[in-house]
């Protein structure tokens, strides 16, 4: 399994060094410059579809998942590199208040954490909503710069992902929330380059409070690596957050 995460990052690093990349919109290929920017030079590309970069488990499961859409009781969740689009840029602004504080130019160069790293040596990942069952789930596969003990996933990028996976799960059901708090427990580690599954579910909604739990499953589901749970506040339109 290392091994073949090894060939992917020799791959990866060729790949880097081709001309016209435009994975870092802004930015002159190979200048390490920043132009200024605007908003519509974005091009956002889906990542949560498949890549070179994924494991065969990955993409097994995938197709798994995909195939489960197909009756139209589960939705793949596309995700992007900034965590908004060009046309929800404004409606962001004025949901939070102008309490964003980033200058707009900086906004431009700000990417979604987990998308920021290169295709394989990251956070791939894709999920998947049951609307009826208020569940999510994510498929993911920590990379090799995601290390903490030699050879495992470090146990703050699980917590990332478990971060992300109830998120999204709070907020499909109910519009933009934050995270409040997260509690979880660590109880067998993830290998490096291994596919694991959070399920997620939103056991409860009391106002503006989304209450979202999980486990993590190996692909095979024999070893409980971890359960989460969190609480997500649904954030008020106008309200200040600083
Ligand atoms: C149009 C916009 C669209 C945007 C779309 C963008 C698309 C993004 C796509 C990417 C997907 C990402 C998914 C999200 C996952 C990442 C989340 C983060 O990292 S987030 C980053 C990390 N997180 C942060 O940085 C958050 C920092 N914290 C905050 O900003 C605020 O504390 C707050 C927003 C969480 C709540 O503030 P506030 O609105 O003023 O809330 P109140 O004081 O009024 O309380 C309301 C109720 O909640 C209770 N309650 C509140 N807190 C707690 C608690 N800890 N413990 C227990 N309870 C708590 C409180 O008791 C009350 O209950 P009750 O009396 O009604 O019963």
């Amino acid at each position: 399994m290392l091994r073949s995460c090894a060939a992917r990052l020799r791959t990866l690093r060729v790949l880097r060094r081709q001309p016209g990349d435009a994975r870092l919109p802004g930015s002159q290929p190979g200048s390490g410059k920043l132009r200024s920017f605007s908003f519509e030079d974005v091009t956002e590309k889906d990542q949560a579809l498949p890549k070179p970069s994924w494991s065969k488990d990955l993409r097994l499961l995938f197709d798994k998942f995909m195939k489960k859409c197909e009756d139209g009781s589960w939705k793949r969740l596309p995700s992007y590199k900034t965590s908004y689009t060009t046309s929800t840029i404004q409606d962001i602004r004025a949901f939070f208040s102008g309490s964003i504080p980033l200058k707009e130019e900086l906004m431009s160069q700000a990417r979604l954490f987990t998308r920021s790293f290169e295709d394989g040596l990251g956070f791939e990942y894709v999920m998947f909503y049951n609307d009826d069952e208020k569940r999510v789930v994510c498929i993911c596969q920590g990379g090799l710069y995601l290390q903490g003990p030699p050879g495992f996933l470090h146990g703050g990028a699980l917590a990332t992902l478990i971060d992300i996976t109830l998120g999204t799960n709070a907020m499909v059901a109910g519009g933009p929330v934050m995270t409040a708090n997260l509690d979880i427990s660590f109880k067998r580690p993830v290998p490096l380059c291994s596919v694991v599954v959070i399920n997620s579910q939103l056991d409860k909604v009391e106002g503006r409070k989304f209450f979202v739990s999980c486990n993590v499953r190996s692909v095979d589901e024999q070893t409980l690596h971890t359960e989460g749970t969190g609480l997500f506040i649904k954030l008020e339109p106008g309200k200040s957050l600083i």
